[in-house]
């Protein structure tokens, strides 16, 4: 592979600490890592030059949260939400016999396919759910079904009661035999904590389980309505919290609070709870965007996510959410860009190797079609990715 030279980059969004923008830059790649930054005009010589004409390079994106594990599609709840109904948790259930239905190809197929989707369109890592299976079988095949198409594996046995079971005896299978037999597939443990999902007890009773094991944690939590999935993270210290749509002022001090042995500048210390807004989902649902101007103002790291899955947010289109972010959550651009990056890496716990363009780090890049960043969200729904670099690979 030896070294390539992407040169001619009107602008270099590195997303390092210091938000750096580098204009007339360019980067060098050695295999998998990136190895130089600078000005194009001082660019050391390479085996490879590929000369980006004026366009941006930014971090690819870190999608932190999705669930590509299925079969099927909820069109017609999509329709039926549209006409006025509102979006309730049992939906899981439809994709759930539909992806039962599924041989082991066909289920591989489809999540490489989805997978494909997302890189062709700028995220370079990305995490995926199990949560489907609803019972041990099916969900150990899906963890490992997905584990080898995805960057990052969760677990999310609780993700819904099936239909018939008892909800603490459910709780107690997801807790012990199913994360047994996942845990040597998987990265993180989550679960839905909400009404019509799980309680406070039994979300509890699942993030116990996990510490017990030494696995890191995720919460589903605030999404449709207030509860305890917030302060429950935080307790535990999760990784992130997914959602974030209500939140009081209470759980914003908690988040706050995690956050205080973290050194924004230097970027060192130890990370809070992340707390993960997914704008496409909340326009799906029709709920309210999550507070993501509130939560950077209260000193809350955050992540954007496409949150794929076929019931609340179909698509997986980072560029979409970062877009949305900044045209209807007051993020600005830069903010949006590093919550679609970096604060996706903090939510996974990879900061260390992703998520930014510094000397070290993995020579993930994605190319826009456009002399600026902020063409992200100036020209909103325009397919902007030009291309991608992986592991320092050209994509596609
Ligand atoms: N909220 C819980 N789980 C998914 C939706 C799953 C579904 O409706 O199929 C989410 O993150 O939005
Ligand atoms: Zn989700």
């Amino acid at each position: 592979m030896g070294t390539t030279l992407l040169t001619n980059i009107a602008q270099l969004v590195t997303v390092d600490a210091a938000g750096s923008v580098l204009e007339h830059a360019a980067v060098l790649i050695r295999e998998d890592r990136i190895e130089w930054i600078g000005a194009a005009a001082d660019a050391p010589a390479a085996d490879t030059v590929h000369d980006l004409s004026g366009r941006t390079v930014l971090p690819g994106w870190v999608d932190s949260h999705s669930h590509l594990i299925f079969g099927g599609d909820r069109a017609e709840e999509f329709v039926a939400r549209m006409a006025g109904q509102s979006y309730a948790a049992g939906g899981i259930a439809v994709t759930t016999l539909a992806t039962r239905s599924l041989s082991d190809e066909e289920l591989t197929g489809l999540v490489a396919a989805r997978r494909a989707e997302a890189l062709s369109m700028g995220t370079t890592w990305m995490e995926t759910k199990t949560g489907y299976g609803l019972e041990l079988s099916e969900e150990s095949r899906h963890a490992r079904l997905g584990a080898p198409i995805v960057d990052t594996l969760t677990f999310l046995g609780a993700h819904l009661v099936p239909a018939g079971a008892d909800a603490d005896e459910y709780t107690d299978l997801v807790a012990g035999p199913m994360l047994e037999a996942v845990a040597q597939d998987i990265d993180f443990v989550d679960i839905f904590c909400e009404r019509g999902a799980f309680n406070e007890d039994q979300t509890r009773r699942v993030l116990q389980a996990a510490q017990d094991r030494n696995l890191a944690t995720k919460v589903h939590g605030n999404q449709l309505g207030p509860g305890p999935g917030v302060k429950l993270a935080v307790e535990f210290g999760s990784h992130s919290v997914d959602h974030v749509n209500y939140l009081e002022d209470s759980d914003i001090q908690a988040l706050a609070g995690s956050w205080a042995d973290w050194d924004r500048t230097t970027r060192s210390g130890k990370p809070g709870t992340v707390a993960t807004c997914l704008p496409a989902c909340d326009l799906s649902t029709r709920q309210p965007l999550a507070p993501g101007r509130e939560l950077l103002d209260a000193g809350v790291g955050i992540a954007l996510a496409s949150n794929c899955n076929p019931g609340t947010s179909y698509t997986s289109n980072m560029n979409f959410c970062v877009a949305t972010a900044v045209l209807q959550m007051n993020l600005s651009l830069a903010e949006a860009i590093e919550a679609a990056t970096y604060g996706g890496a903090l939510a996974l716990g990879i900061a260390d190797q992703v998520g930014s363009i510094e000397v070290g780090k993995r020579a993930d890049l994605h190319v826009l079609d456009a002399p600026a960043a902020a063409h992200l969200a100036y020209r909103p729904g325009m397919n902007l990715t030009h291309s991608v670099y992986r592991a320092g690979e050209l994509a596609g």
